[in-house]
């Protein structure tokens, strides 16, 4: 497990029910200091020792084993097989009541139809966004991972790109229910997938070079002690920017296999 640094017991719970725990940071020690989710997957690959390295968020609900063993299935069974994605239906569970598929909601509003329009080939992605994801290791050390909530929609594009979309498949896990964020973390999560697709429409010649989007993103939040008193709503700016960990490929040679944190 990828101890991202949690502010809480994440990891000594997690080590104590068996699980190795290895600290995004100490994986990435001597290197920029990076942040998101993308940031903690590269240090989870660069501490994996396995030919095939299969990631899962850590706030499933209800999770199976399934949600491991499936993945790997194409990839033992199949060699034209270099990526599996899950795909999965995927309530949104509130507070009193269930929407059967209403989550995934950056999904269906932003990275669905940005996909199609820009990257139709991946448009048979049931859930291309989803967090459960394998690959050979010899492929995925191949690409760059972007930080933060763009990793999924880099690595779909760079592995279309780099093995093609034969060798990329996506397995039916069935139902997934995660910790869900609020719309404003999910708008600042949009932006950050806007902004990869931003960078990779750059590097195919559709977007022109040089030109750079703003990394903040204004959010408006009602009430508050900052409130505004003509606007009943305080002013947010959040940094949305999102970084790259190069391919690890390249940069193995600055990385021990694994850093398991102290204890
Ligand atoms: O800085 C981060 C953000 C996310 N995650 C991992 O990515 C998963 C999905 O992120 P999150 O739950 O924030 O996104 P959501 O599932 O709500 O889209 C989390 O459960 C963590 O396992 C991480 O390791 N570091
Ligand atoms: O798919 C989505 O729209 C978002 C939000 O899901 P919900 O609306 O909270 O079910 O969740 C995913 O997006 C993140 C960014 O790619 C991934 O990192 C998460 O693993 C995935 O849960």
């Amino acid at each position: 497990m990828v101890d991202s640094r949690s502010t809480d017991r994440t990891a000594q719970v997690a080590r104590a029910a068996g699980a190795e725990v290895v600290s995004q940071d100490a994986m990435t020690r001597g290197l920029p200091r990076l942040a998101g989710k993308g940031d903690a997957l590269w240090a989870g690959l660069a501490a994996a020792e396995g030919d095939v390295v299969a990631f899962v968020d850590a706030d499933l609900r209800e999770f199976r084993p399934h949600f491991v063993t499936g993945l790997l299935g194409p990839l033992l069974t199949d060699p034209g097989v270099q990526f599996v994605k899950g795909f999965y239906h995927r309530p949104l569970v509130g507070a009193t009541s269930v929407e059967p598929d209403g989550g995934g909601r950056v999904t269906e509003l932003m990275a669905r139809p940005l996909l199609n329009l820009f990257w139709p080939e991946l448009a048979g992605f049931v859930q291309p966004l989803a967090g459960e994801y394998a690959g050979r290791r010899e492929v995925l050390e191949r690409v760059p991972f972007v930080t933060g909530y763009g990793v999924e929609t880099a690595m779909l594009i760079d592995l279309l790109e780099l093995v093609g979309l034969d060798a990329l498949a996506q397995v039916d896990l069935g139902e997934r229910k995660h910790r869900h964020q609020d719309t404003a973390a999910l708008g600042r999560m949009s932006a950050q997938i806007m902004l990869t697709a931003w960078s990779r429409l750059q590097r195919r010649g559709w977007a022109a070079p040089g030109v750079a989007p703003t990394a903040l993103l204004t959010q408006f939040r009602r009430g508050g002690s900052e409130a505004l008193p003509n606007l009943d709503r305080e002013i947010v700016v959040s940094d949305v920017s999102v970084q790259e960990r190069p391919p690890l490929a390249q940069m193995r040679q600055r990385l021990p296999r694994r850093r398991v944190a102290a204890a």
